[in-house]
C-alpha cells in the first residue's frame, strides 16, 4: 500500500489563479515530506481564468479543478458560470471537481437560525440539512453532463447525496464520488453535543450527518464501486480559532482532520467490519486515485518502474486514536477513542523508510511535486467517444418560403397586456413564454407560480373576468 496527498490550490476571489499556484508551491517545495500533487480552485470566471486553466494544465501540472457551490458571495460559482468552467475543463482534458451544497439557500436559512436565537454549531447542520447536499450534486452532475465534463463530487457526506451519485452512474454519467474518512468514521450527532468545543470541532461544510447509520450506509457504497475514492478534505483548526464562532455559527471556521487517520479508519470500518476485502482497500485508498488522477502506475502500484512508496500493514495490531497521541498539529480530533484494528508498522516514501515501529522519521523537502498530465484514460476515454457521438447535428431542409408576419413593437405590448384586469397591467410576471400569435396563454406555459403574487390573486369577480382573448384565438387577430 502507499499513500501521498493532493493538495487544493485556494485563495480570494479574483486571484490569479497562478499567482495563487506559485503561492502554494512555495509554500510547500521546501517542507513536504512525502511526494504531493495540487488540484486548482476555480471561485471566480473570466477569459483570463480560463487562459490561467490552459497555462496550469498544459505548464504547471495540474489537471483537476474545484469548484464551489456553497461559500456565497465568498467562493461560490453560478450555475452558469460553473458550465462555463465545465467546457473549460473538457476542452483541457481537465477533471471538474465540486463542493456540493447550496450557498444560496444555506444564505437563508443561516439568517433563520440567527433570527430563532440558535447560534450554537447545530444549527450549522441544521441550516443545511441533506438535501441542500443532494439537490447541489444532483445539479453540478446535470450541469458537467451536459457540458460533456468529468466530474468528481469531493467529501460526499450524506446519503442523500451519495444516492444521487449512484444513480448517476448508473445512468452512465461520467461521475465519482469521494466520501472521506470525517464521513465514513463519525457523524453529525456531535454537533448536538453538550460541550461547544466539541461540538465545533466537528464543524466542517458539508457537515456530517446526524443520522448515526450514515457511515455504515457510505462504506457500503463505498465497497461496491457506488462510490470510488476516500479522501479526507484535512483541514484542521485549533479551540481557539474555532472559538471565533463561539457566539454566532456561521464564524466557526470549516474543516476537520482525516489524513494521518484515513486508512485506520477505512480498515476498522470497512475491512474489519467484513464489508470489503484488502484488495479493495488498496483500490479506495490509492489505485483508484491514482488511475482517476492520471498518475497509475507510478504512483497507486507496488510494481518494478513504479514509486516506492509503501505502506507495511499488521492486521493484527491495533491502535486508539487520540489527539494526545496524533502527529497532527492540531489540538482535537474527531475519532477521539476510536479502537482501530490495523496498523501501519512501516511507511516507504520513494524508498526511504519513514515510519518506523511507530516512529516517525521525515526530513522535510524530500518529498517531490509531481505534475499530474491531463486526459486520464479512466476519465476521459468515454468523454471522448461521447464528444464523436452525441455532437449536435442540425437537420437538412428546405428554406421555408411562405410568409412572415410584420409585428410592430407597440403591437407586441399590446398583445403582452392582459386587458380587463385591473391589478396586473402585465402579465409577464406570471408567464416565462409569450403570449400566442392570437394573443391567448401559451399553453406550454403554466400558471402556477412557487411564491410571490398568483395570476388570480386578489381578482375581485376572478370567476366573472372577460377574456378579450379567449383560448384558440379571436378571429380578428394578426394573421
Ligand atoms: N470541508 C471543509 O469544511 N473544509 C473547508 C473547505 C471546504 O469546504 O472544502
Ligand atoms: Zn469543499
Amino acid at each position: 500500500m502507499r499513500q501521498n496527498t493532493v493538495d487544493f490550490v485556494l485563495d480570494q476571489k479574483n486571484v490569479s489563479l497562478l499567482e495563487a499556484y506559485d503561492k502554494w508551491r512555495n509554500w510547500a517545495d521546501s517542507k513536504v515530506c512525502c511526494d504531493y500533487a495540487l488540484h486548482s480552485c476555480v471561485t471566480w470566471w473570466s477569459p483570463e481564468v480560463a487562459k490561467e486553466m490552459d497555462i496550469l494544465c498544459k505548464e504547471k501540472g495540474i489537471n483537476s479543478f474545484k469548484m464551489f457551490l456553497a461559500y456565497k458571495d465568498v467562493f461560490m460559482l453560478e450555475d452558469n458560470e460553473l458550465y462555463e468552467v465545465f467546457k473549460r475543463c473538457r476542452e483541457l482534458g481537465a477533471l471538474g471537481m465540486v463542493h456540493a451544497e447550496n450557498g444560496h439557500l444555506i444564505a437563508e436559512k443561516s439568517s433563520e437560525m440567527i433570527q430563532h436565537g440558535i447560534t450554537g454549531p447545530e444549527a450549522h447542520e441544521m441550516c443545511r440539512p441533506e438535501e441542500v447536499e443532494a439537490e447541489a450534486t444532483n445539479r453540478a452532475i446535470t450541469l458537467a453532463n451536459q457540458a460533456n465534463c468529468p466530474l468528481y463530487i469531493v467529501h460526499v457526506m450524506s446519503k442523500s447525496a451519495a444516492k444521487v451519485v449512484t444513480k448517476a452512474r448508473r445512468q452512465g454519467k461520467v461521475v465519482f464520488g469521494e466520501p472521506i474518512a470525517a464521513s465514513l468514521g463519525t457523524d453529525g450527532t456531535h454537533y448536538w453535543n453538550k460541550c461547544w468545543r466539541h461540538a465545533a470541532g466537528h464543524v466542517m461544510g458539508p457537515p456530517l450527518r446526524p443520522d448515526p447509520t450514515t457511515p455504515g450506509y457510505l462504506m457500503d457504497l463505498l465497497a461496491n464501486n457506488d462510490l470510488q475514492v476516500t479522501g479526507t478534505d484535512n483541514c484542521t483548526f485549533n479551540a481557539d480559532q474555532k472559538a471565533l464562532g463561539k457566539d454566532d455559527f456561521r464564524k466557526i471556521p470549516n474543516g476537520v482532520n482525516g489524513v494521518e487517520d484515513r486508512m485506520s479508519v477505512i480498515w476498522e470500518k470497512g475491512v474489519h467490519t467484513g464489508k470489503m476485502d484488502p484488495c479493495r482497500f488498496v483500490a479506495v485508498t490509492s489505485t483508484n486515485a491514482a488511475k482517476i488522477f492520471n498518475i497509475y502506475p507510478q504512483k497507486g502500484r507496488i510494481a518494478v518502474g513504479s514509486d516506492a512508496d509503501i505502506v507495511v500493514w499488521n492486521p493484527n495490531a491495533s491502535r486508539t486514536i487520540s489527539a494526545k497521541t496524533h502527529h497532527q498539529a492540531v489540538d482535537f480530533n474527531i475519532f477521539e477513542g476510536m479502537l482501530c484494528h490495523g496498523v501501519a508498522e512501516y511507511v516507504m516514501t520513494n524508498g526511504h523508510v519513514v515510519l518506523d515501529e511507530g516512529q516517525v522519521r521525515v526530513t522535510q523537502g524530500m518529498g517531490r511535486f509531481i505534475p499530474l498530465p491531463c486526459n486520464s484514460e479512466t476519465v476521459f476515454s468515454r468523454i471522448r467517444e461521447r464528444e464523436r457521438t452525441t455532437k449536435p447535428c442540425k437537420v437538412e431542409r428546405e428554406p421555408y418560403d411562405g410568409p412572415v408576419a410584420k409585428i410592430t413593437a407597440t403591437q407586441m405590448s399590446e398583445k403582452m397586456i392582459v386587458a380587463d384586469n385591473p391589478i396586473i397591467p402585465n402579465n409577464a410576471e406570471f408567464h416565462g413564454r409569450p403570449m400566442t400569435s392570437s394573443g391567448a396563454r401559451n399553453l406550454q406555459d403554466s400558471t402556477f407560480s412557487l411564491s410571490g403574487q398568483q395570476i388570480d390573486e386578489k381578482s375581485p369577480r376572478r370567476s366573472t373576468t372577460r377574456s378579450l382573448n379567449p383560448p384558440g384565438g379571436k378571429s380578428s387577430g394578426l394573421w
